[in-house]
């Protein structure tokens, strides 16, 4: 009993390092993670590794983490020359993520996906650290592939993924969802007042991804004739690239049952308002769909890698779950479809019960389990 004791009191706090990033996309997934791991284990000590200059530069701390950034950034297809650049920054990375796993010495790290997990995950299996790897498409990415093969658990959130990953180390999870939203309590009341718009009418929710969508932006500025003429509200981020062009014409349209913004802080009030949502394909967004059963009109992005998003949106298409829209068709089609969409309840009724058959609802301490259990594992092996 004795020595048990001992054992308990010498035994170090548990380190994880978690790492990637890039867009809202990879880093909310990964927060989500660390939320979870804390939950479980409150003494954990979590690190994040970021690329320097991204979006998780803010928002992990924000989150209350610690992040370190690599000087990392991503392959140039379009200028091959670019890429020597490149690959300096890539071994500068890879250096400095040694460093780091040398110095913070964590008992498992995850890679969310997004620049810095490739260096930062490579790096960690090399030393010997286990490795799990969280895919929230429905295509792995190449970083993914690359990883898988030394990763111990490959977490994904759809069927079929043995076509890309060893099937011994698959768990289907799903893609972590932000606590806030999981457990959304607002009504449709405070959502629409929230936004400064009318309860009394329909409201649909323009979203582009955490980065803004081009096309989505495009539709909407084309159309606000339609939008001011219908009986119909909308919520529209545009993206901060987008943004002050989108502003400009709202304010050359005049009165509009319109809300824009660059980007949505609470997203807990933007789907409690919505009736109806209009958005890009990411993986994330659609695991929040799933949850929170909302009715969608994806536009897959046609500028990601292998065209993941339409893959992504295709999975709900088939099981009747989602409306598409194609991105070189949206221009003509998609605000009349949405407005007409919008005042046939009967098909918001089944889509939205047909995508709430596809949500994982605790994924994120699915997740967090098992990098505990990897992260166990390693330190009865290696004494801490
Ligand atoms: C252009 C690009 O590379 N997109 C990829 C990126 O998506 P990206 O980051 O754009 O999008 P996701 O749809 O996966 O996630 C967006 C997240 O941002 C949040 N949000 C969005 C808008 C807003 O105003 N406020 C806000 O909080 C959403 O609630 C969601 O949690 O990562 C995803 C996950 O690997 C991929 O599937 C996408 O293809």
């Amino acid at each position: 009993m004795l020595v048990i004791n001992k054992i308990e009191i010498m035994e170090e706090k548990l380190r994880i390092i978690i790492s990637g990033g890039g867009t809202g996309g990879h880093i909310f997934p990964a927060v989500s993670i660390a939320n979870a791991i804390k939950e479980q284990h409150p003494e954990a000590e979590i690190l994040f590794v970021g690329a320097e200059g991204r979006m998780e530069m803010q928002r992990v701390p924000a989150a209350g983490y610690e992040i370190k950034g690599l000087p990392v950034s991503g392959f140039n297809r379009k200028n091959l020359f670019k890429n020597f650049e490149v690959l300096y920054k890539l071994a500068k990375s890879q250096f400095k993520a040694y460093s780091i796993i040398k110095q913070f010495k964590p008992h498992a790290a995850v890679g969310v996906g997004g620049y810095a997990s490739g260096p930062t995950l490579k790096m960690a299996g090399m030393m010997g650290v286990p490795t799990l790897i969280q895919e929230q498409n429905s295509y792995a990415g190449v970083t993914n592939k690359l990883l898988a093969k030394k990763a111990k658990k490959i977490c994904v959130a759809y069927e079929g993924m043995e076509k890309f990953f060893e099937k011994d180390k698959i768990i289907l999870t799903g893609n972590p969802v932000r606590q806030g939203l999981v457990n959304n309590k607002i009504s449709r009341e405070e959502g629409i007042n929230f936004f400064h718009l009318d309860p009394a009418k329909k409201t649909i929710l323009v979203i582009g991804g955490s980065l803004g969508a081009r096309t989505v932006n495009q539709c909407i500025m084309n159309n606000l004739d339609k939008i001011k003429n219908s009986d119909v509200q909308f919520v529209w981020q545009t993206g901060k690239i987008y943004y002050e062009q989108a502003l400009q014409e709202v304010k050359k349209a005049g009165e509009l049952p319109l809300f824009v913004t660059d980007f949505i802080s609470s997203m807990e009030h933007a789907y409690a308002a919505a009736d109806l949502v209009i958005s890009r394909a990411g993986a994330g967004s659609i695991s929040e769909f799933c949850i929170l059963g909302k009715a969608v009109i994806l536009v897959p992005s046609p500028n990601v890698a292998e065209d993941h998003q339409t893959k992504n949106a295709l999975a709900l298409v088939d099981k009747s779950a989602a409306l598409y829209v194609k991105d070189n068709e949206a221009e003509n089609k998609l605000v009349d479809i949405a407005i007409e969409t919008i005042h046939q309840d009967s098909v918001l009724n089944d889509l939205s019960m047909n995508i709430k058959k596809l949500a994982f609802t605790n994924s994120a301490s699915v997740i967090a389990e098992e990098v505990v259990k990897l992260a166990n594992e390693y330190r009865k092996n290696h004494g801490n």
